[in-house]
């Protein structure tokens, strides 16, 4: 079963620590310890040569995990300096900056002494999974200069500032690390918005926490139960997570014939040139035939690819009367179709209830007819970006366009969910977070930071190709969407500079071959 790598949000990760911590295994001290070793370690890795490193501590265990780095780093040779706070923290942190000061003093957490040398490292132990609210005074005049300083940054669990529940900073100051250490799994804010590109290189340290992760209720030394808030839903889904069923499912047997891989039919309008990077792709991905269905009958000289199927389909009858072929496995409405054209084919296409995958001029179709809402099903995938989610979901847009007084913000990843569960679709919105939520809670994210190349445009018409594709094949709505966004981003990610979207079908039979379909 296509799954991925599990995603928690701060709640989740304070609950299974607290399990953990609750079963009498471990300490709260013994984690911080082994926190702050990874990230000494995961420094020591990237520069072998000890140098100069300021850690900035927080009032929390933030900054105790900063506490065990600068003692650590101080062991094995760095020239350390520690900015840290007055404050008492909780006995495990006060305990490490205790450690601390048995080694070396603790200068104020100002802006005026942060490394004035270019190369010296920086250590942002401020803020993790704590902040609840925008930083003020001392703080965010430090986090400015952060933001703005070039030295090399690595944030403990992530830029200090940011949420990471939504990967939205709770002000306007943004600092940006070159390398972030966080601890037994990634965090939403990670992979999301400005989380993305603001936490640099993302590594995981195994704390010894997996145990409590993979069940879900932990007993006490007491004999009581501690239940996780809530069900770990959203997973990251790379290459490397791809699992032999969804392999097999992705190849073709021997005994196959074209009708065993289903057949898409695309619809085509005003521009057909994007219809036709759909069609393509569809083809690529494996649907066993794909149907190319024109306004006007197909007269003109059929472009490329020959073994794409033609069909001239006019009104909404011609449609209704398409479906009625119980082969025809999978429809795409929206690539270069025009509102009007979609707007009169989808009723019939809505009413088969047959899988869907709805883009570009049917969004805008759905957006400005309350009754093609209504008839939206759950075999159905919508494929917005940004602007086209803005039409559909002005309200949940606009949540996301004000800056977040408190945290957990609400964040792209809530905005999908919420958007998949009040239409009752799969819906991937686009981005280089791509987020995929099934109507019912589950979510994925395929992350693209990599690809700049991929903004290009008829890359969305490519995506819903791929995505009917697969459809076609007999993949349910959420892995299909899930696929395909994966497939699309690795195509981009072999073909590298210079893309533009008529190469991408064309790199998916080399993407099949790097997952081994
Ligand atoms: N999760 C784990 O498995 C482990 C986590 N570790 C590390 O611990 C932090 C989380 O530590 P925590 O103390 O809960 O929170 P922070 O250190 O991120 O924040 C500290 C406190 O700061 C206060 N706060 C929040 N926002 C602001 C603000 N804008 N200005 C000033 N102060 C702020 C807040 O307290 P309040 O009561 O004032 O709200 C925070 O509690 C995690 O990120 C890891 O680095 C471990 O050590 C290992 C295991
Ligand atoms: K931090």
């Amino acid at each position: 079963m296509l799954k991925g790598t599990e995603i928690l949000s701060c709640a989740q990760m304070r609950a299974i620590e607290s399990a953990a911590m609750a079963s009498g295994e471990v300490t709260g001290l013994e984690l911080m310890e082994r926190a702050g070793r990874a990230v000494a370690g995961q420094i020591r890795l990237r520069w072998p040569k000890p140098g100069r490193v300021t850690v900035l501590c927080g009032p929390g265990n933030n900054g105790g995990d900063g506490y065990v780095v600068a003692r650590r780093l101080h062991r094995a040779g760095w020239r350390v300096r520690v900015l840290g706070l007055e404050n008492t923290p909780g006995p495990d942190a006060a305990k490490m900056k205790r450690l601390w000061q048995e080694i070396g003093p603790i200068l104020p957490l100002e802006a005026n002494l942060l490394p004035t040398a270019p190369d010296d490292l920086i250590v942002d132990a401020i803020f993790g999974i704590g902040l609840t609210r925008p930083p003020e005074d001392a703080i965010a005049a430090l986090l400015t200069q952060l933001a703005d300083v070039t030295n090399p940054l690595v944030a403990i669990d992530c830029p200090s500032g940011l949420c990471l529940d939504s990967g939205r900073f709770l002000s306007q100051i943004a600092p940006r690390a070159v390398l972030t250490i966080t601890f037994d799994s990634l965090k939403t804010g990670h992979l999301i918005d400005a989380g993305l590109e603001h936490c640099g290189k993302v590594i995981v340290a195994d704390i010894g926490l997996s145990h409590w992760r993979r069940y879900r209720q932990a007993t006490r030394p007491d004999g009581k139960d501690v239940t996780l808030p809530r069900r770990i839903t959203s997973h990251h889904l790379r290459i490397s997570d791809l699992d032999p069923d969804t392999m097999q499912q992705l190849g073709k047997q021997s005994s196959a014939h074209k009708f065993s891989h289903g057949h898409a039919l695309i619809i085509s309008g005003m521009a057909p040139g994007a219809a036709r990077l759909s069609a393509r792709a569809a083809l690529r991905v494996g649907a066993g035939l794909v149907t190319l269905c024109p306004e006007e009958p197909p007269l003109d000289i059929p472009t490329p690819p020959d073994a794409l199927m033609r069909r001239w389909l006019d009104e909404p009858e011609d449609m209704a009367h398409a479906l009625q072929d119980t082969r025809v496995t999978a429809l795409c409405i929206g690539p270069g179709c025009g509102i009007d054209r979609a707007a009169a084919l989808l009723p019939p296409a809505l009413a088969a209830r047959g899988p869907c995958v709805l883009d570009a001029d049917a969004l805008s179709a759905i957006a400005i007819d309350p009754n093609l809402w209504d008839a939206l099903h759950d075999g159905c995938v919508l494929t917005p970006h940004g602007g086209e989610f803005a039409r559909l979901f002005p309200d949940l847009t606009r949540r996301l366009s004000d800056i977040p007084a408190t945290g957990p913000a609400w964040s792209r990843l809530d905005a999908a969910q919420e958007a998949a569960a009040r239409s009752g679709t799969c819906l991937l919105l686009k981005g280089r977070d791509t987020i995929i939520a099934a109507p019912f809670e589950q979510a994925r994210i395929v992350t693209s930071l990599d690809t700049p190349w991929l903004a290009t445009a008829g890359a969305g018409d490519v995506l819903a190709g791929i995505i009917t594709g697969l459809l076609a094949r007999g993949f349910n709505p959420f892995d299909a969407a899930s696929l395909g966004a994966l497939i699309h981003a690795q195509a981009a990610r072999l073909f590298g500079p210079g893309l533009i979207a008529d190469d991408l079908p064309d790199m998916i039979p080399q993407v099949f071959r790097q997952m081994g379909v």
